[in-house]
């Protein structure tokens, strides 16, 4: 039996899921909604992010945590589907490091 990891990472998990989404004939959740589609995948990140920002305005911070951990998951399984890596993500995050948040915004195109 394999040990229970203490922690994962979002490597880690991105991991996981590429696994899984190529573990033909294996009972997974990862792979039944990958299986259904991009759009699918949209629509759980989205009730997960719902369901995060309910938690964070509420006063159960477990909650907060497990919402966080399903919506993590649900963004790593919807990057899988659109074939978008974490290192593509952590170039945008670093591109951003250059300037506040506020000049990014200012620089947006209006419209
Ligand atoms: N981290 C997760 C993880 N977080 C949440 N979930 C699942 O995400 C689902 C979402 O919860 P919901 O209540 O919205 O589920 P639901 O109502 O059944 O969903 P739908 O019918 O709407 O699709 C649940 O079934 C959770 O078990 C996860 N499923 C898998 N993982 C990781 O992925 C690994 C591989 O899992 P399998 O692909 O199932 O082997 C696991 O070992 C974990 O490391």
């Amino acid at each position: 039996m394999t040990d229970t990891p203490t922690r994962v990472t979002l490597e880690e998990l991105a991991a996981i899921v590429a696994r899984r989404a190529a573990a033909e004939g294996e009972p997974s959740y990862t792979r039944t909604l990958l299986a259904k589609g991009v759009a699918k995948c949209a629509q759980k990140l989205g009730e997960e992010a719902v369901e995060t920002a309910l938690a964070a305005v509420g006063t159960d911070t477990k909650a907060v945590i497990s919402e966080s951990a399903d919506l993590l998951y649900h963004l790593a399984v919807l990057l899988q589907a659109r074939g978008v890596s974490l290192d593509d993500v952590y170039a945008e995050l670093g591109r951003r490091t250059n300037q506040s948040g506020l000049e990014e915004k200012a620089s947006r195109p209006k419209g």
